[in-house]
């Protein structure tokens, strides 16, 4: 079933166009991810979704009708850039947000959920990056809400805690809560989304599951043989290949296959790397960029 419907939607400051026309339909229970690089237009996109911003055109629809009242009652949102009161304790915070709902998550299951018991009486600006997401996420999830938004979850935190994050996102999913994201990573859009709607200067130029994407625009993979000197035993073998100063690189859209017949011919594979298509060369592929440029 669909919960969210984005059709048409335009957004004009001034002279530039942030979105220019971006439609997409997000079903009960997933997680959709607006996927893209600084400046895409995934925030401005979320903003108006939330209702926070209007658009210049454009229509959005939530469990088939205009948002009315009741969708602010329903939503949950982790913003990435919130002012916390630093002389609050975690505890307060938590009590403070909570007492602005009608209807309140219990709040043992949300510390529990987002592992803040230690950190209870530690104040707001105590927290580490991690700990502070954490805490955004219990907030964002404290009226109980069927449709979570989360602004770039995991945006400066170190590996350990951004595994952490998303475990805990995953969680939420399993609920049956929809989450709609935005993100510069490919790894959490593939780690945490079922459907990723790749942006780029304002249009969604891609959308589809990670694996599919994946699958459509970038079968290929590539494995490196760090020894240039295996060149000459490949010139037999059905497989295109470069022959570089770091050794040789093989392009095959069947990675078994191709280490089947590299091991039929005794070519020694102990220095070999093999690099698997991700979102980023899907993104490389459509626009000619990386993520991060
Ligand atoms: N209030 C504003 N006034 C004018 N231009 C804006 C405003 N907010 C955003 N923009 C512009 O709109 C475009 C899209 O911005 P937006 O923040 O939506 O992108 P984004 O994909 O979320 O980027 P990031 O990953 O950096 O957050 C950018 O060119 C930005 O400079």
């Amino acid at each position: 079933m669909t919960i969210l419907d984005v059709i048409n939607l335009q957004k004009k400051y001034r002279s530039s166009l942030a979105v220019k026309d971006v439609s997409f339909q997000v079903e009960t229970g997933s997680c959709f991810g607006l996927l893209g690089p600084n400046g895409a237009g995934k925030t401005t996109t979320m903003e108006i979704i939330e209702g926070i911003i209007e658009p210049t055109r454009g229509t959005i629809l939530y469990k088939g009708r205009e948002r009315a009242l009741f969708f602010k009652e329903e939503i949950g949102i982790q913003f990435q850039h919130t002012s916390l009161l630093n002389l609050l304790s975690v505890r307060e915070t938590l009590q403070c947000y909570r007492s602005l709902f009608r209807k309140r998550a219990p709040l043992e299951r949300l510390i529990e959920r987002c592992d803040l018991g230690p950190l209870l009486e530690r104040r707001n600006n105590q927290l580490s990056g991690g700990q502070r997401q954490r805490l955004m996420l219990a907030l964002a999830l404290i009226n109980q809400p069927q449709l979570v938004f989360l602004d770039e979850p995991s945006t400066g935190l170190d590996p350990q805690s951004r595994r952490y994050l998303w475990n805990i996102v995953k969680d939420i999913k399993k609920d049956g809560k929809t989450i709609i994201m935005t993100t510069h990573s490919m790894e959490e859009a593939e780690f945490l989304c079922d459907v990723v709607a790749i942006m780029d200067q304002g249009v969604i130029i891609a959308q589809d599951s990670p694996a599919r994407l994946i699958n459509t625009y970038c079968k290929t993979n590539t494995i490196t043989l760090s020894h240039a000197s295996v060149a000459s035993q490949l010139d037999c073998l059905p497989m295109s290949f470069t022959v570089e100063a770091g050794g040789v690189t093989i392009q095959t859209e069947d990675v078994e296959a191709a280490l089947g017949q590299l091991l039929s011919c005794n070519i020694n594979l102990s220095e070999m790397a093999v690099h698997s298509a991700n979102l980023e060369d899907v993104f490389l592929h459509l626009t000619g960029k990386t993520l991060r440029e």
